[in-house]
C-alpha cells in the first residue's frame, strides 16, 4: 500500500469549476463569497470575509483561483491554517477541500453546474446509452473527470442508471483494472456497515469470530462505490468522512493504519442537499462528496432518450429481431416510467420472453402490462363534466373491457381457450370480446 498522504481528498481539480468559499462552522457559519479574484480572510472588518472568531487572526490568509486549484497562503496568522491535519504555509487545493482556519472550518465548494457545459458528440458513456442534451451534458462532465480521482455523488431517482454511470466512470479511469468495490449503504445492517467500509479484527465485536477485510481494503488502488449513501447512519458518517479527509484508515478493533488508496463515487436516489437541511446528512460529509455533483433526471424528462434505449435493451436480449409497430412505440414513448430504465427494461424484456417462444416477430402492444398505462399513484380516470353517469360509465367500462382482455390475452400469447380458463369466462364470450376491442387472438387448436 501507499504510504497515507495529507492531500485533500478529491484529487487534482478536475476541470475549471468556479468556487464558492463557504463558512461550514463557528458565528459566520453558512457564509459564501464566490472566489473571484483574491479573497482576504481574517476578523478585521476590512477582510473579504469576515470571520467573528478569538481564534481567527485579523487578517488570517489569503485564497486566490489558480488554473491548478485555489492557492492559499497563510497571512503570518497566530492560530494556522490545517488541511487534512496538517498545517499549511501555502499550497494549492483542489475544490472540495476543507480548510481549518484557527477553528473556523471553511469550505471550497465547487459551483460546476455554473460552468459552460456543451452537451457531448458522444451517445453514449461506457455502458449508459444517451441521446437527450441532458444526458449528453452529463456524459461531457464525466468525460473530463473521469480521469482524475476526483469523488463523484451521483443523484437520481431508481432506475435512472446511478449504477451504470458509476461503472462507466470507473471504466474510464486509471483504476479500471483494479477492484471496484460497492456498499449498498441501505442494504448492510446498522451494526455491521462500519465493517463493512473498513474491514474488522477477530473480535471486535460478538459474532467477529475471524479478522475481515472491508471495502476500502479490498479496493486498493480501485474505485468504492457507495450505493444509497443518503442510508448511512448519522453516527458512522463522521468515521467516513474522516477517511476521505486523512486518506488512511483502520479495521473496526484494529490499530494499524492503512492508506485509502481508492477514488470515490456515491449514489442516493435523496436529494442529500435536502437531507442536510433536514439534519439528516452531515453537510461536512456532503461537502466532500459533491466534489463533481451529478443529477440524472427521470426519464419522463429526457424522452429523447427512449427510443434508443429500446433499441439497446432489444439488442441486448438479442431481440433485435422483432418489430415494434408504431402504436406500441408511441405507447411506451407516452409513459411516464416511474421506474425509469429500469421499467423500461423490465417491459421490454418481459414482452420479449411473452413473444419469442410463439416464434412471432412483433411486439404488439398487447404485450405490454395494463399498468403501464396508468401513471403509478395517479387515476386512471379522467372525467368529463358535459358527461353524463351513464355516458362516462359505459366509456369506462368499455375502455376497462378492453384492457383486460389485452392483458388477458397477452398472458397465454392470443390463446382464448387458455385464457378463457384462467379468467374463468366463457370462451365464445370471451372470443366476442376480443372482436369487439379489436383483439385477436390465435387460433387455439
Ligand atoms: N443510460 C442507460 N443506458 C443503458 N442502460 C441503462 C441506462 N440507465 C439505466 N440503465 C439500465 O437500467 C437498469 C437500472 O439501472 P441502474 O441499476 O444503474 O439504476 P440506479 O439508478 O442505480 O437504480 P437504484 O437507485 O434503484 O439502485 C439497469 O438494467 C441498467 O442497465
Amino acid at each position: 500500500m501507499k504510504s497515507p498522504d495529507t492531500r485533500a481528498f478529491g484529487g487534482p481539480s478536475p476541470f475549471a469549476v468556479e468556487v464558492v468559499v463557504t463558512v461550514l462552522s463557528g458565528a459566520s457559519k453558512g457564509a459564501t463569497l464566490p472566489l473571484k479574484g483574491k479573497v482576504r480572510v481574517g476578523k478585521a472588518p476590512d477582510n473579504d470575509l469576515v470571520l467573528t472568531d478569538d481564534t481567527v487572526s485579523r487578517h488570517h490568509c489569503e485564497l486566490s483561483r489558480t488554473v491548478a486549484g485555489v492557492l492559499v497562503r497563510d497571512l503570518e496568522s497566530t492560530n494556522g491554517i490545517v488541511v487534512s491535519g496538517a498545517r499549511v504555509q501555502e499550497g494549492i487545493f483542489p475544490p472540495g477541500t476543507i480548510l481549518r482556519v484557527g477553528e473556523v472550518e471553511i469550505g471550497l465548494r465547487p459551483a460546476p453546474q455554473r460552468m459552460d457545459v456543451l452537451p457531448s458528440a458522444s451517445q453514449s458513456f461506457g455502458g449508459a446509452i444517451g441521446h437527450s442534451v441532458a444526458m449528453r451534458t452529463i456524459f461531457t462532465i464525466l468525460e473530463r473527470i473521469a480521469k482524475t480521482d476526483a469523488t463523484v455523488l451521483l443523484e437520481g431517482e431508481t432506475g435512472t442508471g446511478k449504477d451504470v454511470l458509476a461503472r462507466a466512470i470507473c471504466k474510464e479511469s486509471p483504476r479500471a483494472n483494479k477492484p471496484f468495490m460497492v456498499v449498498d449503504c441501505g442494504a448492510v445492517s446498522y451494526s455491521l456497515i462500519e465493517s463493512e467500509l473498513f474491514g474488522h479484527e477477530r473480535g471486535a465485536f460478538t459474532g467477529a469470530v475471524s479478522a475481515r477485510q472491508g471495502a476500502f481494503e479490498l479496493a486498493d488502488g480501485g474505485t468504492v462505490f457507495l450505493d444509497e449513501i443518503g442510508e448511512l447512519p448519522l453516527d458512522v458518517q463522521p468515521k467516513l468522512l474522516r477517511v476521505l479527509e486523512t486518506r488512511e484508515f483502520r479495521r473496526v478493533g484494529g490499530n494499524k493504519t492503512f492508506a485509502a488508496d481508492v477514488r470515490v463515487i456515491a449514489a442516493t436516489k435523496r436529494n442529500l442537499e435536502r437531507e442536510v437541511a433536514a439534519g439528516k446528512f452531515r453537510e461536512d460529509l456532503y461537502f466532500r462528496l459533491a466534489v463533481v455533483p451529478i443529477t440524472i433526471p427521470p426519464l419522463r424528462l429526457r424522452r429523447d432518450d427512449i427510443t434508443p434505449l429500446i433499441t439497446h435493451i432489444l439488442n441486448s436480449a438479442s431481440a433485435s429481431d422483432l418489430v415494434l409497430p408504431k402504436e406500441s412505440l408511441e405507447s411506451l414513448l407516452a409513459h411516464d416510467w416511474p421506474g425509469n430504465v429500469r421499467e423500461l427494461r423490465n417491459v421490454l424484456e418481459r414482452a420479449i420472453y411473452m413473444v419469442k417462444p410463439t416464434g412471432g416477430t412483433e411486439l404488439s402492444a398487447i404485450t405490454f402490462p395494463l399498468s403501464m398505462s396508468v401513471p403509478e399513484g395517479g387515476s386512471p380516470f379522467q372525467f368529463e363534466p358535459s358527461k353524463s353517469y351513464r355516458e362516462t360509465r359505459a366509456k369506462y367500462d368499455a375502455d376497462f373491457e378492453r384492457r383486460y382482455v389485452k392483458w388477458l390475452l397477452g398472458r397465454h400469447h392470443g390463446n382464448v381457450s387458455a385464457a378463457a380458463r384462467e379468467a374463468r369466462m366463457d370462451r365464445k364470450h370471451l372470443h366476442d370480446m376480443a372482436k369487439k376491442h379489436g383483439l385477436r387472438g390465435e387460433s387455439d387448436g
